[in-house]
């Protein structure tokens, strides 16, 4: 992409998540969208977290991935200190296989929204789709690879055979 300057934020809530962020990570690097990948938690540094929100905009950052688990607060507390889009992540948590972490990011409070996807790898993989969605709408180059990787998809599916 002709910009270079991170467009997307993935951030995450500690390094144990990136196993699974990193599908968000890899799936940007395969539209070749300028991101930047962050260990940022509300738990644990809320000031730094208070931070990466309050400057994202004047940054340049058009939306914001941000993956957590357990008592997963980190999207909406991000959503609630930014206009930037907050698509949320639910890791998949040890207790409660992710649970918990889906419940905490979808059930927000009416006028703060943050987008939830699956839990886990594919929810990190389609939050890296959707973010690319969002920005095709305005580049025309974006829209054409996303155009591509659907049809090379769904050829894929149709030339798949059951032994
Ligand atoms: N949910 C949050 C937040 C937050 O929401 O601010 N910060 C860390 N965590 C989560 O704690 C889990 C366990 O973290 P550790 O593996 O570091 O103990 C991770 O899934 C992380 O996202």
């Amino acid at each position: 992409m002709a910009e270079d300057k991170p467009l997307v934020g993935v951030i995450m809530g500690s390094t144990s998540d990136w196993d699974t962020m990193s599908h968000a990570h890899e799936m940007l690097e395969r539209f070749q969208v300028p991101h930047e990948c962050r260990v940022v938690s509300a738990h644990r540094t809320p000031d730094l977290m208070r931070e990466y929100a309050t400057t994202a905009e004047e940054r340049g950052l058009e939306v914001i991935i941000a993956g957590a688990g357990g008592a997963a607060h980190l999207p909406g507390m991000v959503a609630a200190q930014t206009l930037v889009p907050v698509l949320g992540v639910p890791v998949k948590s040890r207790a409660l296989q992710g649970i918990d972490s889906l419940l905490s990011i979808v059930q927000m409070p009416g006028g703060v929204p943050t987008a939830t996807f699956a839990i886990g790898d594919s929810g990190a993989k389609n939050a890296a789709l959707f973010a690319v969605a969002q920005l095709a709408t305005t580049r025309e180059p974006l829209r054409r690879a996303l155009a591509e990787f659907r049809a090379a998809q769904a050829d894929k599916v149709k030339n798949e055979t059951l032994s």
